[in-house]
């Protein structure tokens, strides 16, 4: 059987449809081309319009008539001035030309969907919390448009919400805790958990703005930073809420960061200061970056409850005094502290009584840091001790006037443990790592006004000073620079802070060579301790139990005045009569 050619379109139409397709589409862009002003346009009109629509429903009822009455003036001036109305119509195209130009390339279409699915399912959500039963126009209703209740919304590149300012209906408690704390929690769990977000309430214009915080930078390592004396940067904070910057280098790179600057000395409102977290949440860190900088200005002294040998760097260094790890150690120390608060406390008054200035041997500062305190409490009380807290209450009470600073760090579970006067005097407050936000409120007095997180890196957490705002925070890295798992950058760093190591006050000890000095510092368990005058020497040579290990450690206390021969001191009393005496 003969076969039938086949239709001509068939044959070789394939070539011509694809060229009148090709035709047309040239054809489309151009149009598009020479009527893209006219697009522009008619978009900016109706965005223009649109503005309109959303400000006059902004605009309370009361003040309609007057706005009406301003926009029938204007168009009566226009109307009636030469070139009026045609003046009117170049500068509203203008502005529509500019309205309506293209800002940012067009999502693609299922992305919109998915933004627009989110905000509904958000709006729905706060159906029962925005609306009752008596409104007779509610701004939320199930089944209701967000359009009206989010005036302004923001996405980062996941399609998730990263700006939201959210109205509210007049009725709603906001000024109650429990009600903004209920809308919060829901926000947080609606928008995508794992961020942090900050929530502004604008209690006067009934608005709630939803905003999600960038990562604080973790990567800061420990430096000089340039403060004046009686300042120390506890770490760093969002932009928002600190008007100061420091100017710090990362690398090669310079960069500013707002800080949180914490002021001590007589002026100081909050002169001591508590840090509170979970274990390896970076507390250590924290008070080693304060001893640090303290450093520069003033005397330290340490005393580590915590028994790992974190501070073992600044052993024997200029400025530091003592590091014990030991409860004798710490109870001779804190009773020189105390001891040392009172006589400068007398000479201060003196001078005063008699119309003189301070005497200098008061004016440089004396810092006490006390890690884990709990951790001597319960060893003290089952070997029928003083707790070394307690010692506390006069440079906590007197620290100020006298230039003496307290820092404790401890546990944050342990906070009802800590004595009365070291939860009274500690205005300074630090909480690092997860937390509650009812942990956060009772630690801080406040709560915070960002969520918190329960995945944090170490040394982030909440900082508040006095009654002042919460203060997201970010402890530089200041690591212990003898842990094997530091990196070496920020080893170097904290190496080049330390100061020089002092020669031993009796001067029994030669200096060593640079490469046994880390070697020997590791292991150094004996520190000397030299004030005005008379020198105070805490050696290691009697067995004691510290606070870390309950088991039996060789650690006891010894003093020396100059020119007397050391006394060996008697384990269960507390041999700081000498340092006493001198005090009257
Ligand atoms: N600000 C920080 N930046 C980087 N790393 C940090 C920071 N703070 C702490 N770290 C790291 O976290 C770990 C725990 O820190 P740290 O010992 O200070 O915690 P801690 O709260 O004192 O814990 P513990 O009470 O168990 O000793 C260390 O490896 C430390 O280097």
């Amino acid at each position: 059987m003969a076969r039938r050619p086949l239709p001509r379109i068939l044959s070789n139409g394939g070539a011509q449809l694809a060229r009148s397709r090709e035709l047309a589409r040239t054809a489309a862009d151009s149009a598009t081309d020479v009527l893209q002003p006219l697009i522009t346009i008619a978009r900016g009109l109706r965005r223009l319009a649109a503005a309109g629509r959303r400000r006059w429903t902004e605009t309370p009822r009361d003040r309609r008539g007057a706005l009406l009455f301003l926009v029938a003036s204007v168009v009566l001036v226009v109307a009636l001035v030469p070139y009026g109305p045609l003046l009117a119509v170049i500068v509203l195209m203008a502005a529509a030309a500019w309205q309506g130009r293209e800002r940012t390339p067009a999502a693609p279409e299922g992305t919109d969907d998915t933004r627009t699915r989110r905000l509904q399912s958000l709006y729905e959500a706060l159906v029962p919390y925005f609306s009752i039963a008596e409104d007779p126009d509610p701004l939320y209703a199930h089944g209701g448009g967000w359009e009206k209740a989010f005036p302004a919304h923001e996405f980062d590149e996941d399609g998730r919400v990263a700006h939201l300012v959210i109205r509210y209906p007049a009725y709603f408690t906001d000024g109650e805790a429990e009600s903004r704390a209920r809308i919060e929690h829901l926000l947080t769990a609606k928008s995508g958990r794992g961020r942090e977000y900050r929530f502004t309430w604008d209690e006067e214009a009934n608005h709630l703005s939803v905003d999600v915080l960038a990562a604080l930078p973790t990567d800061i390592a420990a430096q000089r930073f340039v403060t004046a004396p009686g300042e120390t940067v506890l770490g760093f904070t969002d932009p928002t809420r600190v008007q100061r910057t420091l100017p710090l280098t990362h690398g090669v790179e310079q960069r500013d960061v707002p800080p949180v600057v914490w002021r001590t000395g007589i002026r100081s409102t909050e002169p001591h200061l508590l840090v509170l977290g979970q274990p390896g949440t970076g507390t250590s860190t924290l008070l080693r970056s304060v001893a640090l900088q303290a450093l520069h200005h003033g005397d330290l002294l340490i005393v580590d409850g915590g028994g790992t040998g974190e501070y073992a760097c600044l052993v024997g260094r200029d400025g530091v005094l003592a590091v014990e790890c030991g409860l004798t150690g710490a109870l001779t120390s804190l009773e020189w502290a105390a001891a040392e608060t009172e006589r400068r406390l007398i000479a201060v008054n003196r001078a005063r009584q008699q119309g003189l200035a301070a005497p200098d041997d008061t004016r440089r500062p004396l810092w006490v840091f006390l890690d884990r305190p709990t951790a001597f409490t319960h060893l003290a009380d089952t070997g029928g001790r003083r707790d070394p807290q307690t010692l506390l209450q006069v440079p906590l009470r007197h620290g100020r006037a006298a230039n003496v600073t307290v820092v404790v760090a401890d546990q944050l579970d342990a906070l009802d443990s800590l004595t009365d006067a070291v939860r009274q005097h500690t205005r300074a407050r630090v909480v690092l790592g997860p937390a509650t936000a009812d942990e956060l409120a009772n630690a801080l007095g406040a709560p915070p006004h960002t969520t918190p997180l329960d995945q944090v890196p170490p040394g982030r957490g909440y900082a508040r000073l006095g009654t002042g705002p919460v203060h997201r925070l970010q402890v530089p890295a200041t690591p212990d620079p003898y842990d094997d798992a530091t990196s070496e950058a920020h080893r170097q760093a904290v190496l080049d802070l330390l100061p020089p190591r002092t020669t031993p006050a009796d001067g029994e000890q030669a200096p060593l060579p640079p490469e046994a000095e880390a070697e020997a510092e590791a292991e150094a368990n004996a520190v000397s301790m030299e004030k005005q005058g008379a020198p105070v020497r805490v050696v290691a040579s009697e067995p004691e139990a510290t606070a870390a290990e309950p088991e039996p450690d060789p650690v006891t206390a010894e003093k020396a005045t100059a020119g007397a021969p050391a006394e060996p001191a008697p384990a269960e009393t507390v041999p700081a009569d000498a340092v006493a005496a001198e005090t009257s």
